[in-house]
């Protein structure tokens, strides 16, 4: 069995309760209201912002030229892929793309991003891979789940499902998960422990960045 076959059992319960999430429902279902998805465009912004970093870090302690040349790859078509979707709605809701990067990231926001740096920053090569798999596993996954339902009427949220249940995310989950695969065919126990524990502290973190999103959550000071 693979180590990400392993991590299934983790991650499972956690699509489960992001698929069963009011605002994910209500975003697969075509109802959601305009004021949760324009708040998410926002905070996804700015965590795209710094998820570009994690790439960044990805790059400078890759144990090869052609990851190094992937995670390059990744942290260019994050800030001009990925990211042009949310200037499209922005631009929709009438939002420029000075203010979107000028939002404030919200406590969860904050909470997720540093966690993600630190450990690009503090943590090993393998380390970043686990806390990278559930930003990609997680959104191809719930795309996944939420085309098979069906696509919204909702132009926005069908657009939202093509992207991230799209080939291209696809593939690009699929070689996270094999490059997950191939750091820990070779880590520790010890290490392989460590990638749970951080895979599913991320995980957790996608779970608590939807609840943000429909709670629109803010600084009470
Ligand atoms: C919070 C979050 N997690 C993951 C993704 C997919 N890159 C995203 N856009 N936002």
């Amino acid at each position: 069995m693979s180590f990400t076959d392993e991590l299934s059992t983790v991650a499972d319960p956690l699509w489960d309760a992001i698929e069963g999430h009011p605002m994910v429902e209500r975003l697969g279902a075509g109802t959601l209201s305009t004021d949760p998805f324009e708040y998410w465009v926002r905070q996804d912004y700015v965590y795209l912002v710094d998820y570009a970093r994690v790439f960044a870090y990805g790059a400078g302690t890759a144990p090869d030229v052609a990851r190094m040349g992937t995670f390059a790859e990744l942290l260019d078509s994050t800030i001009n892929t990925e990211m042009d979707l949310h200037r499209a709605y922005a631009a929709e809701f009438g939002i420029s793309e000075a203010e979107l990067e000028a939002t404030e990231a919200s406590p969860t926001t904050r909470a997720y991003t540093d966690f993600l740096v630190r450990t690009a920053a503090t943590g090993s090569f393998g380390d970043l891979v686990a806390v990278l798999l559930p930003c990609m596993w997680g959104f191809n996954e719930t795309a996944e789940r939420l085309r098979e339902r069906g696509k919204p009427d909702d132009e926005r949220y069908a657009e939202w499902i093509d992207t991230y249940a799209g080939a291209e995310f696809t593939e690009l989950t699929t070689w996270c998960k094999e490059l997950m695969d191939d750091v820990a065919r070779d880590a520790s126990d010890a290490e392989r422990e460590r990638y749970r524990d951080l895979f599913y502290e991320s995980g957790r973190y996608e779970y608590r960045f939807w609840d943000a999103a429909w709670r629109q959550e803010g600084w009470e000071l």
